[in-house]
């Protein structure tokens, strides 16, 4: 069994650093009472708020569970360094596949494209919300982690709605821009410094049906936008938000679901005023 995956979401890198704080504090004598008080409320909000989500929120099927443990138990350290870095922390999980589920059947969504595929964790998710005949296309670069997802959707009666396209997903955007194809709903959970690009194509490219959703992952990346933290993808995420928020083209909210979950959709659509 690998190490339990660290914590890579605001809320989950604040309850880690409360804990850290408390114990830093355990051992010092002079600490007002309500100082110490505050710290154990703040604790119990901040370290409490991910399980009480999961205990609010429908289960996941037992083909993504059987899914999420097996991502979870294999040894991603043990790949070659050259390969694409891959590791457990990337699944999307529970909470955010619920999220995604709903939005494809919320929105009747009847093609989905998925850019970034990882372990399958999200594709297989928004597949189990479509309807007869709907279909999900997921966009993946590493050829080993994209048979070990279709591995797992043959485990699962929603396994046959998806088709895996190996490949970078800028070349798969592009010749689907060029066969005139278009999709419900979208999801972008790939290199963070192609997010802008991808948008553009869904965009530009009319890839996003009129009334489509895109969903994209990861924009609040650890915090690192509004902390400061020097990280490799805090800079590439800060970017797109303003990139997309300077979109007249578009609408948009950033959810705090997990590390920041943003909903665009064209502007036009359905604006009576
Ligand atoms: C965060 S993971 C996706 C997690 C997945 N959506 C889930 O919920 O479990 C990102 C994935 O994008 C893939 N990726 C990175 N760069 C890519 C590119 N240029 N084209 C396609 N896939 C890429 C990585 O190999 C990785 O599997």
């Amino acid at each position: 069994m690998s190490a339990p995956p660290r914590p890579v979401t605001p809320v989950g890198i604040l309850a880690a650093t409360l804990e850290r704080v408390a114990d830093g504090l355990a051992g010092v004598a002079d600490v007002p009472d309500e100082v110490r008080d505050d710290l154990e409320h703040a604790r119990a909000l901040a370290g409490g708020l991910d399980p009480y989500l999961e205990q609010c929120t429908t289960p996941e099927s037992p083909a993504l569970a059987r899914l999420a443990a097996a991502t979870h138990e294999h040894d991603w350290s043990a790949r070659d360094a050259s390969a694409v870095f891959l590791e457990q922390e990337m699944l999307s999980g529970h909470v955010e596949g619920q999220t995604l589920k709903m939005l494809v059947a919320a929105t009747r969504a009847r093609k989905v494209l998925e850019i970034g595929l990882f372990t399958g964790y999200s594709a297989l998710a928004m597949a189990e919300a479509l309807p007869e005949g709907g279909r999900l296309l997921a966009c993946e670069l590493d050829a080993e982690v994209a048979a070990r997802a279709c591995r797992s959707f043959a485990d699962s009666p929603a396994g046959g709605r998806i088709t895996v396209e190996v490949g970078p997903a800028a070349q798969t955007l592009a010749a689907l821009v060029t066969a005139g194809d278009q999709f419900d709903l979208v999801f972008v959970d790939a290199d963070k410094a192609g997010y802008a690009d991808y948008v553009a194509t869904l965009l530009d490219g009319e890839l996003l049906a009129p009334h489509g959703l895109i969903c994209v992952d990861n924009t609040l990346m650890q915090g690192e936008p509004w902390t400061g933290t020097p990280g490799g993808n805090g800079k590439a995420i800060a970017d797109f938000n303003d990139t997309v928020a300077a979109d007249p083209r578009v609408e948009q909210v950033l959810l705090p679901l997990r590390d920041g979950l943003t909903l665009i959709r064209r502007a036009h659509v359905d604006q009576a005023a």
